[in-house]
């Protein structure tokens, strides 16, 4: 809207209300009425009908990597049907990982790792869910980790008290109930704290943390989008092969986090983890990202990485106009070279 779109708008059910009441501030702040335009309901009905329309020049989306891909999918099948190809921006799912040389401060990974994956109970696209920690640091910071974790205040968010509040719906528990399980069942995996839910009143999840042996275990790979963190603890010679594991574990490319006091590690990992992230944080957590100060977005099956929420993004919404006026045109079709 703001590069002179007229937009159609279709929030998540699930957020429904807050993005009404947004609606009703643009209104009185004196947004004309059409420019943009709020429908609530399904994903699939309202975008079957927004992109089977010829008008239709644009998507930018923020939600699950494979809905994204439905609607690319969907972009594709009418094609023949647009005017204009259409521009397609996706913010999507994150694997996000926190990245810890042996140099690093103890208590700066702790507290990553904690605010990172389990604030917002693990429900940002940022939250970190798995982490690469060395084994001489690991023998230190453990145990008052895992306490903490334990700790962690769980309930209702009204409270000041509470750190990790309930997760958004049913089907999320359950999603999330069934990865514990199953992690719970491998022999690769440790659990080292929570990994129980509750719902009885409300969907909660607590605070969950697994170790593993497999670097390519399916909780290194897939997001799940709640508070479930998986360690892999690496031996303190291996950061380099380590950086590997990191590169190719997950297809997601979001944010990261390295933590190290040594400049040559962070170079290393800034090089070798160059395509791994969108954003990649140093000696900070993963998630926190203020929308104008940092340039949002991830590549690979996280998103497009158009950087939404920065002016980069601003540019994938104009059609670029080119006008060349000439004062002098010339008067006679031949060249000046050409025999007369
Ligand atoms: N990268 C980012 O900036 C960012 C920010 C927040 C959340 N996320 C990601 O969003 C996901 C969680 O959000 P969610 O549960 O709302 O995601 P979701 O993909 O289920 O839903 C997102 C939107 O797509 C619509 N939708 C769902 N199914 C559809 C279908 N079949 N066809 C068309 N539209 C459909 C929904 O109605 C909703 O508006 C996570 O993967 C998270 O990482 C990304
Ligand atoms: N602003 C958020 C990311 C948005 C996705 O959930 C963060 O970085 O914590």
């Amino acid at each position: 809207a703001l590069m002179g779109n007229v937009v159609v708008w279709k929030p998540a059910e699930k957020s429904a209300y807050s993005n009404a009441v947004l609606m009703e501030l643009f209104e009185e702040a004196g947004l004309p009425p059409g420019v943009i335009n709020l429908v609530h309901g399904s994903g699939e009905l309202v975008s079957d009908v927004a992109m089977a329309h010829r008008d239709f020049a644009g998507l930018s989306f923020t939600g699950s990597a494979a809905v994204f891909q439905t609607l690319w999918k969907k972009a594709g099948n009418n094609i023949e049907t647009y005017r204009s190809f259409p521009r397609i921006v996706g913010e999507t799912g994150g694997k996000n990982a926190v990245v810890a040389h042996p140099s690093a401060n103890d208590d700066a990974v702790r507290v990553a790792l904690i605010r990172g994956a389990y604030e917002y109970q693990g429900q940002k696209c940022s939250a970190a869910s798995r982490a690469y920690i060395p084994q001489s640091m690991w023998d230190r910071i453990k145990d008052d980790l895992v306490d903490t974790v334990e700790s962690l205040p769980v309930g209702d968010i009204a409270s000041h008290e509470t750190f990790v509040g309930a997760v958004i719906d049913e089907a999320a528990l359950r999603k999330l109930e069934q990865a514990i399980n199953e992690a719970k069942a491998l022999e690769s995996h440790e659990l080292l704290a929570g990994g129980t839910v509750d719902d009885s009143k409300g969907w909660f999840v607590r605070p969950t943390m697994f170790r593993t042996t497999d670097p390519y275990a399916f909780t290194m790979e897939q997001e799940f989008f709640g508070p479930l963190l998986t360690i892999y603890v690496y031996e303190d010679d291996d950061w380099e092969d380590m950086l590997g594991l990191v590169d190719t574990s997950t297809n997601y490319a979001l944010t990261l986090s390295v933590f190290a006091q040594d400049q040559v590690a962070i170079s290393q990992a800034l090089d070798r983890l160059r395509n791994a992230a969108g954003m990649t944080y140093i000696n900070d957590k993963p998630t926190g990202a203020l929308m104008g100060q940092v340039a949002f977005g991830g590549g690979r099956a996280s998103g497009t990485n158009d950087k939404t929420g920065s002016k980069l993004a601003l540019q994938r919404w104009i059609s670029g106009r080119f006008i060349r006026e000439n004062y002098s045109p010339d008067t006679d079709w031949r060249y000046e070279y050409m025999a007369e």
